[in-house]
């Protein structure tokens, strides 16, 4: 096998929305990320400590799905060792010459993974006005950064391998009482993670993951959508996640992008990090207090584009975890405490 890129940390999403000026309003006017670019097609957004050019690029498309995701990766050389890694595995590899993708990166390599998803990894890209105690310029949320990406496929433990092949740590898992794996949580950076997997059917994405230093601004955006009368884009929290230790909300876009506010996990960052391991019959699993997981957060995930902007073919999941009798979700066995 050849040696895979030195990843750094998951670092931004490209996804395609419907309407450009909707969007604006959901994720800039409510959110309040922070515009560092944009033209008539797209904008180009990131959060109050984010350096770099952006985190999150929202462009107009036809179909609402995830363009592609995209990783940093350590030196320059490490874009051309991520072609010929996944070159080695005979998986399609684009190469993206800076000025000719996305605005603000330099040059890149696009693939499609063995999960099917469009992955970007690229070295260069742009700075940004240090924001971090602009206090003027945060509202809404108070989104940090990026924090992670959660992705839908159904085949878990093909995952994980993967991933372990590109060097990621796996922080925690959703297993069944045969430790079959029904969810993973991994990571480059030394958090929780860059990347999840949810069981279901994909290639899909399930969510970005947006971290906010405070449980007080999770809280308070979903306040502010309450009062506005905007309560149906949030899906599922607020809460504490069992799974991460983080506090969090889920909210949907108009296009029904999933998106997280998520603060308050902890260090993976030692070399032998040990895996925390979750039951799938635990109920605090996915919310500490035992909440229920509404069935669209299982069920509902945005289409991904090939590398020619083609919506994937999806395959069913192997693994149902929303089929799993568990107190919390409601559906059945009580455990008898
Ligand atoms: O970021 C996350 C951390 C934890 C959870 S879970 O619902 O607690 O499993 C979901 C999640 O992947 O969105
Ligand atoms: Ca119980
Ligand atoms: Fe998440």
């Amino acid at each position: 096998m050849s040696t895979p890129p030195d990843v750094v940390r998951s670092a931004y999403a490209q996804l395609a929305v419907t309407d450009l000026a909707a969007a604006r309003w959901f994720w800039v006017d409510m959110l309040g990320l922070h515009v560092q670019h944009e033209d008539a097609d797209a904008l180009y957004l990131r959060g109050t400590d984010e350096l770099t050019h952006h985190s999150l690029v929202l462009r107009a498309g036809p179909v609402a799905a995830l363009d592609h995701i995209a990783y940093r990766v350590r030196a320059p050389e490490d874009v051309e060792r991520a072609g010929r890694f996944f070159a080695a595995l005979g998986r399609p590899v684009r190469r993206v010459p800076a000025g000719t993708g996305t605005h603000g990166v330099g040059d890149a390599v696009r693939v499609v993974d063995p999960l099917g998803f469009t992955v970007e990894f690229f070295h260069a890209i742009a700075r940004g006005e240090r924001l971090i105690q602009r206090y003027d310029l945060h509202r809404g949320a108070r989104i940090a950064r990026l924090d992670h990406f959660n992705v839908c496929t159904p085949d878990i433990p093909a995952a994980y391998a993967h991933y372990r092949s590109l060097g990621f740590g796996c922080s925690e898992t959703i297993e069944g009482d045969e430790h079959e794996l029904y969810a993973a949580w991994m990571y480059r950076k030394q958090t929780v993670h860059d990347v999840a997997f949810t069981g279901g059917a994909g290639p899909r994405l399930h969510h970005v993951g947006m971290a906010t230093h405070e449980s007080h601004q999770v809280l308070h955006i979903a306040d502010v959508f309450g009062s506005l009368g905007k309560e149906h884009h949030i899906e599922r929290g607020p809460g504490r996640h069992g799974v991460s230790n983080a506090f969090y909300v889920y909210l949907r876009d108009p296009d029904g992008h999933r998106v997280e506010i998520y603060t308050s996990d902890y260090y993976t960052g030692d070399p032998d990090h040990e895996t925390y391991r979750w039951n799938v019959h635990d109920d605090r699993r996915r919310d500490f207090w035992g909440n229920a997981v509404i069935e669209s957060w299982y069920k509902e995930a945005s289409p991904v584009l090939d590398l020619d902007g083609a919506v994937q073919p999806v395959s069913e999941s192997v693994l149902d975890e929303s089929a799993v009798q568990v107190g919390a979700d409601g559906l059945g066995i009580v455990d008898g405490t």
